[in-house]
C-alpha cells in the first residue's frame, strides 16, 4: 500500500527579500498558512498591514494573507521550510536556526549561488549545518515580481527523497505557479548557481553592443561549461536541459529583469565593478559565485574560460575588451560539450 502524501499545513519562509515575499505569496494562494520571516521590522510590519513589501516588491498589493514575523522560532516551527536569504548568508541563518528546528523537517533550498568562502553547495552547507533537515532545492525560471503578481510559471522541486519532492511540489502548486518533481538536488542546485555567472557575461556582451549573435554564442558555450561542471559532479544529463537548467539560463540571460543580466549591462556600457559594488546595486548572486566557481573548476580540471574570464572581470583584474580577445583566440577544438 502506498503511504499517504505527507502535507503541510504550516510553511515557514526565511527571509522576506522579493523572491522570499513572492513565495509567501505562492504558500498562502496554495491554501497553507504563510509564516514569513525578515530581520527587517518595517518590512514586517508592511506586510502585516497588508501594505505588501514596498522595498522589494513595490508596487504588487499582497492580496493573500500571509503572516510575517521578527521571531525567527515562530517561523521555524513550520511543518515545511523554505529557505530564501542569499547564498552567502545561508550558514549564518542555518546556525541561528539549528536549535530551532524539529527533527526530520522538510528545508527546501532557494538561494542560487555557491558559498563563497568553501566552495560548498546549498545543499552542503545545509547538510553541515542542520543535519536534522531532510534536504530539496526549488529552482527554475521565476522572477519574483512576475510570481507574486500572479503571472504563470513553472519550477523544478529536487529532493533525493522522491516523495518529499513530490510531496513539496504538491503543497506549492496552484494554477499559476506549477512545480516539477524530481530526484536530482546536486543538477538543480548547479545549474541555478552557474546560469547567474552566465548572465553577468550574456549581459556584459548586450551592454558592450557586441550583437546578438554574440550573445546566443556566449550562452551556448557557457551552457557547455554547465554541463562539464554537472557531469563532474555526477548530476543527471537531463537535469540542465529542464527547467532549473535551460529553462533559467533562457531567462536570465535575456531578460532585463534579470539582476545578474542588468549587473553584466552596466559592465558592458563601462561602469566598474567596484563602483557598482559600492553604490550598492541589487543582488546579483553571480558575482559572488564566478569566483568559487571558477576555483572549484581549476581544482577539478574542468574548462571554463567564460565562468574564468567573468571572476576576473568581477575581481577587477580584466577588462570586457580583453576577456573577450581572450576568449575569441582560444585555440579551435571540436564542438563537444
Ligand atoms: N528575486 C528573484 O526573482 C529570485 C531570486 N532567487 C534567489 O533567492 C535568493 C534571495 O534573493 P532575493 O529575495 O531576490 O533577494 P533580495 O535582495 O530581494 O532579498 C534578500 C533578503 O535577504 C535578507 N538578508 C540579507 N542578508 C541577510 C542575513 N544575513 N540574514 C537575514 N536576512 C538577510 C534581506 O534583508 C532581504 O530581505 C537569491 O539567492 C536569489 O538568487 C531565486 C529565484 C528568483
Ligand atoms: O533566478 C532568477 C529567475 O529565475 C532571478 O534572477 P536574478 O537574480 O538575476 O534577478
Amino acid at each position: 500500500m502506498r503511504a499517504a502524501m505527507e502535507r503541510f499545513e504550516t510553511i515557514g519562509i526565511i527571509g522576506a527579500g522579493a523572491w522570499g515575499s513572492a513565495l509567501a505569496l505562492v504558500a498562502a494562494r496554495a491554501g497553507k498558512k504563510a509564516i514569513l520571516w525578515g530581520r527587517d521590522a518595517e518590512t514586517v510590519a508592511s506586510v502585516n498591514a497588508g501594505t505588501g513589501n514596498p522595498r522589494y516588491l513595490p508596487g504588487i498589493a499582497f492580496k493573500e494573507a500571509v503572516s510575517a514575523t521578527t521571531d525567527l522560532a515562530e517561523a521555524a516551527r513550520a511543518n515545511l521550510l523554505l529557505l530564501v536569504t542569499p547564498a552567502q548568508t545561508l550558514r549564518a541563518i542555518l546556525r541561528d536556526l539549528a536549535p530551532l528546528v524539529a527533527e526530520g523537517t522538510p528545508v527546501v533550498l532557494c538561494a542560487k549561488g555557491i558559498e563563497r568562502a568553501t566552495g560548498r553547495l546549498m545543499s552542503e552547507v545545509l547538510a553541515e549545518e542542520l543535519p536534522q533537515a531532510r534536504p530539496a532545492a526549488l529552482s527554475g525560471p521565476s522572477f519574483a515580481s512576475d510570481v507574486a503578481k500572479g503571472l504563470p510559471t513553472a519550477v523544478t522541486v529536487a529532493s533525493p527523497d522522491g516523495a518529499l519532492a513530490d510531496a513539496i511540489a504538491d503543497g506549492l502548486s496552484t494554477p499559476a505557479f506549477r512545480p516539477y518533481a524530481a530526484t536530482d538536488l546536486i543538477g538543480v542546485e548547479i545549474g541555478g548557481a552557474l546560469k547567474n555567472v552566465l548572465a553577468i557575461a550574456a549581459g556584459a556582451v548586450a551592454g558592450a553592443r557586441l550583437g546578438k549573435s554574440a550573445e546566443a554564442a556566449l550562452i551556448a558555450r557557457g551552457f557547455a561549461e554547465i554541463r562539464r561542471f554537472s557531469r563532474n559532479r555526477r548530476a543527471e544529463p537531463e537535469t540542465l536541459m529542464g527547467l532549473s537548467g535551460l529553462g533559467d539560463l533562457m531567462l536570465t540571460c535575456s531578460s532585463v529583469q534579470s539582476r545578474n543580466y542588468a549587473f553584466g549591462i552596466r559592465i558592458g556600457e563601462g561602469a566598474a565593478v567596484a563602483d557598482l559594488l559600492a553604490e550598492g546595486c541589487p543582488l546579483a548572486e553571480g558575482a559572488m559565485t564566478a569566483p568559487v566557481a571558477r576555483d572549484l573548476a581549476r581544482v577539478e580540471a574542468i574548462d571554463m574560460p567564460i565562468t574564468e574570464v567573468v571572476a576576473e572581470i568581477v575581481e577587477g583584474s580584466l577588462a570586457l575588451d580583453a576577456a573577450i580577445d581572450r576568449l575569441m583566440r582560444r585555440p579551435l577544438k571540436r564542438e563537444e560539450a
